[in-house]
């Protein structure tokens, strides 16, 4: 397909406000997609990659107005562009305003081609290249393949390109609405495509054998080891909730860390973390202790905390200083000592286990790690009384507090229901996305020292606070060249951040206010830690707020 064509689809899509049209038109683009399904349906969700992919184009937003400057001629500068970019408000408006014909010679002459003879599967390979550019020199590479690109694109295409380069396509369309597209292009039932999507992570994969195998296609993907899936989540709740519900709970204690899955094929684990970056590297000594320990190929669920010289639980910021890292990773292992602690098993020996009740999957886990250590101690009860007793063992050990599990519950991708409840006594934090910030002034001039932080609200964000306790200056120094990159335009001291950084926020009160879009503010926020492992789509929601507060 013409990439001009899907971005004249888009642009209708985009159009539509109706849930229904929507999917309708989706429906019918994915129907005519031929070879390049796979693709078109990444590329409407600003995807070059599947969700399981660690594979990331890796273009700031700063390089991408560099490109989009450098096609729009000679006397364009990148600052020209985040004054329009403050103007209209998001990228795809602003790479549509220039006309890059006057590059065209030079496009032509790099890359044989003009405007408007884009072919789908040619961008993406375009792009799929410059995601491999990588070492010394890759950036002015990245940037060379983007500035062509963009010389080729009449103003329509040059819209979209910049939005799946940054990765906001924009037009309105969820995952829901392309799971229901896929069923109703290729009919086959939506919970069919959903439970493809949940064991493959590949909307695009699940598109074309929906297509070309139909629903017993779909029923018969299965996981595979060193392709994550979504983690199972869980909701607050408490014991007698969850006993009142399923009679009986299990019980095990909830560990401060980070969430790893681990991936073992028998010869090598990777590693992967909640949102499925490869986390392998990091956590050398994870690595040395399944290869040690597993008697199967397996995929297992988990958490990765640090102990201290006592073997006592650390809080979690001690293992994200561990997590991302990739210098010093030798050196950083000495400093801080991790330990797996692993609560189930997706999968083992060729056998996937999302169907098999959490106990049957525990009891798998057990043999899977030949009783070893780091599987997690659950009783499985109808007494409060011993959930009490457990819960307190749990705190004196230094953990966060207990998760309670639906003994018959299956495992289920994504998804936060209710058999899985968390509890914990601690003072309430949120996870919120970074929206915006503020220059500091006299000594801390140089560094961002106000954060806007905003809570998820559909596609997008909605302020709720400001942030500026909490923090030393040595992290206003990291959290400044943290949220650099992301800097979508400045007016004074003011700064436009567009959704990247995660902050876990700690608040006193939840409080109702005409101030920001959310409606909230709160009461005495302070900055608790940056969530490496959330991204914005997984920090805390509107609906969540809405709950606390009248809880309150
Ligand atoms: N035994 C356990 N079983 C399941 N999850 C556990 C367990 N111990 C610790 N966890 C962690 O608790 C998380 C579940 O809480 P939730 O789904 O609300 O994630 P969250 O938003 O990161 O919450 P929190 O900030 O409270 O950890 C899991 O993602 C996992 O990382």
């Amino acid at each position: 397909m013409k990439f001009e064509s899907l971005c004249k689809r888009s642009a209708a899509i985009e159009a539509e406000s109706g849930d229904l049209e929507t999917v309708s038109l989706v429906a019918a683009l994915l129907s005519e997609s031929d070879e390049d399904l796979s693709t078109i349906t990444r590329f409407i969700q600003g995807r070059v990659f599947p969700a399981w992919s660690s594979e990331t184009l890796n273009i700031g937003t700063s390089l991408c107005h560099v490109a989009i400057a450098r096609a729009a001629g000679p006397n364009v500068r990148p600052e020209d562009i985040e004054n329009r970019l403050a103007e209209r408000g998001e990228i795809g408006a602003v790479a549509e305003s220039y006309d890059f014909g006057g590059q065209q010679g030079l496009a032509a002459f790099g890359a044989g081609g003009s405007q408007g003879r884009l072919t789908v599967s040619e961008v993406d390979s375009e792009l799929r290249s410059l995601a491999k550019t990588s070492g010394s020199g890759s950036q002015d590479r990245k940037l060379d393949l983007l500035f062509g690109l963009f010389t080729r694109c009449s103003p329509i295409e040059a819209r979209y390109l910049a939005r799946i380069v940054l990765s906001e396509m924009r037009i309105g369309v969820g995952e829901g609405a392309v799971r229901d597209a896929i069923a109703d292009a290729f009919s086959v039932p939506a919970d069919t495509v959903e439970r493809a999507l949940q064991v493959t992570n590949d909307y695009g994969h699940v598109a074309r054998v929906a297509r070309e195998d139909g629903a017993d296609g779909l029923t018969a993907l299965q996981l595979e080891i060193g392709r994550p899936v979504q983690a199972m989540l869980a909701q607050a709740g408490t014991a007698a909730e969850g006993i009142d519900t399923w009679g009986e709970a299990i019980a095990e204690t909830k560990f401060d860390g980070a969430r790893v899955q681990v991936h073992y094929d028998g010869t090598s684990v990777s590693l992967f973390s909640r949102n499925m970056d490869d986390v392998t590297d990091p956590l050398p000594e994870i690595v040395e202790f399944v290869s040690e320990t597993a008697t199967v190929p397996c995929i297992l669920d988990g958490e990765v905390i640090a102990i201290d010289e006592n073997g006592d639980p650390l809080p979690f910021q001690a293992v994200l200083r561990r997590f991302r890292r990739k210098h010093d990773i030798a050196k950083m292992r000495n400093e801080v000592t991790l330990e797996l602690n692993a609560f189930d098993c997706l999968h083992a020996d060729g056998v996937d286990l999302l169907d098999e009740p959490v106990t049957e999957r525990h009891a798998t886990l057990r043999s899977v790690l030949d009783g070893s250590q780091a599987v997690s101690e659950t009783i499985q009860t109808d007494s409060l009384d011993k959930i009490a007793v457990f819960e307190t063992q749990s705190l004196e050990a230094g953990h966060e507090g207990i998760m309670l599990k639906d003994p018959a519950a299956v495992y289920s991708p994504g998804n936060r229901g209710q058999h899985w409840l968390k509890r914990k006594p601690d003072i309430e934090t949120l996870d919120l996305v970074v929206t915006g910030a503020e220059w500091g002034e006299g000594r801390r001039a140089n560094h961002i020292g106000t954060f806007l932080v905003s809570v998820r609200d559909g596609d997008s964000f909605a302020p709720i606070g400001k942030v500026a306790t909490g923090i030393t200056d040595a992290q206003l120094e990291e959290l400044t060249t943290l949220c650099e990159p992301h800097i979508l335009s400045e007016s004074g001291q003011s700064i436009d951040l567009s959704p990247a950084v995660v902050f876990e926020v700690g608040y006193e009160e939840i409080q109702q206010s005409p101030t920001y879009a959310s409606g909230y503010a709160l009461r005495f926020p302070r900055f608790v830690a940056v969530r490496d492992d959330k991204t914005p789509e997984t920090a805390d929601s509107l609906d969540r707020v809405d709950r606390l507060a009248e809880s309150q």
